[in-house]
């Protein structure tokens, strides 16, 4: 069963068409690349992916939603079902790594503590940070604050998880690390992983299917001496 079945969409920033008759399948637990230059349009495609951006011509289904002229009140069932990974990480800065979750746990209808706190110690678990529960955001390295944020996306078990850039502020030892984490949850959780990246070492070191966003248009199957 198709995570993601987009068809003949056209994506628009304000009146400008950034994208046009986007045709898309992902399949559950897939690894996907996005890539294309500065400009081209991936952020567009991830924003419509999590209804950041209406869509309003064509048709586009994410984790059973149906994206189209979506109702605002449904926009908070598709993102609980979603994990959304970002660049700059986008923790609360005055609470610890655990209060972090927790948060987010609150905010998306969750009410028993105990099972908070489990939840919360099964995703610092799955990243490797269960020692660091109790550290501020400022004490850790971006590598870990990283962690911290795929563990966030992974909160409420997504089918889908959405990267933009999530190496873009790492050096390569730590990119690196990030990546074989990104890979195994897409293999033990079968969620399917959307990473939007300039990294092209990234893309040679860990071959996946490449999906390339140029001159207005989606090519799926993009190879790595075209980019
Ligand atoms: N909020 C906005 N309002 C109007 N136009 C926008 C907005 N955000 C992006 N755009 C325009 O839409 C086009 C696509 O931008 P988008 O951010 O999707 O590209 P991108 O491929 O993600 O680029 P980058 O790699 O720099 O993140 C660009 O021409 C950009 O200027």
């Amino acid at each position: 069963m198709p995570i993601i079945e987009i068809k003949n969409a056209n994506i628009y920033q304000g009146e400008n068409q950034v994208l046009k008759d986007v045709n898309l399948t992902v399949n559950k637990g897939e690894f996907v690349y996005l890539v294309g230059r500065t400009g081209s349009g991936k952020s567009s495609l991830l924003k419509t992916l999590y209804a950041d951006l209406p869509l309003t011509e064509g048709d586009a289904v994410v984790v059973g939603h149906q994206l189209r002229n979506m109702h605002w009140r449904e926009v908070p069932y598709l993102r609980r079902k979603l994990g959304i990974v970002f660049q700059d990480f986008r923790l609360l800065t005055d609470r610890n790594v655990a209060e972090n979750l927790r948060f987010v746990l609150k905010a998306t209808g969750w009410k028993d503590k105990k099972a908070m706190d489990e939840k919360i110690n099964e995703v610092l678990e799955q990243v490797g940070l269960k020692h660091k529960a109790l550290k501020m955001p400022f004490e850790m390295s971006g590598g870990e604050q990283q962690r911290v944020d795929i563990a966030r996306a992974l909160l409420n078990s997504p089918k889908l998880i959405l990267a933009d850039e999530p190496t873009g502020n790492l050096d390569p030892i730590t990119t690196d690390e990030i990546m074989t984490l990104l890979l195994s949850i897409a293999q033990k959780t079968n969620a399917a992983i959307v990473m939007a990246t300039h990294d092209y070492t990234v893309v040679q070191k860990y071959p996946a299917r490449l999906i390339k966003t140029e001159g207005g248009k989606v090519i799926d199957n993009a190879t790595i001496d075209n980019l």
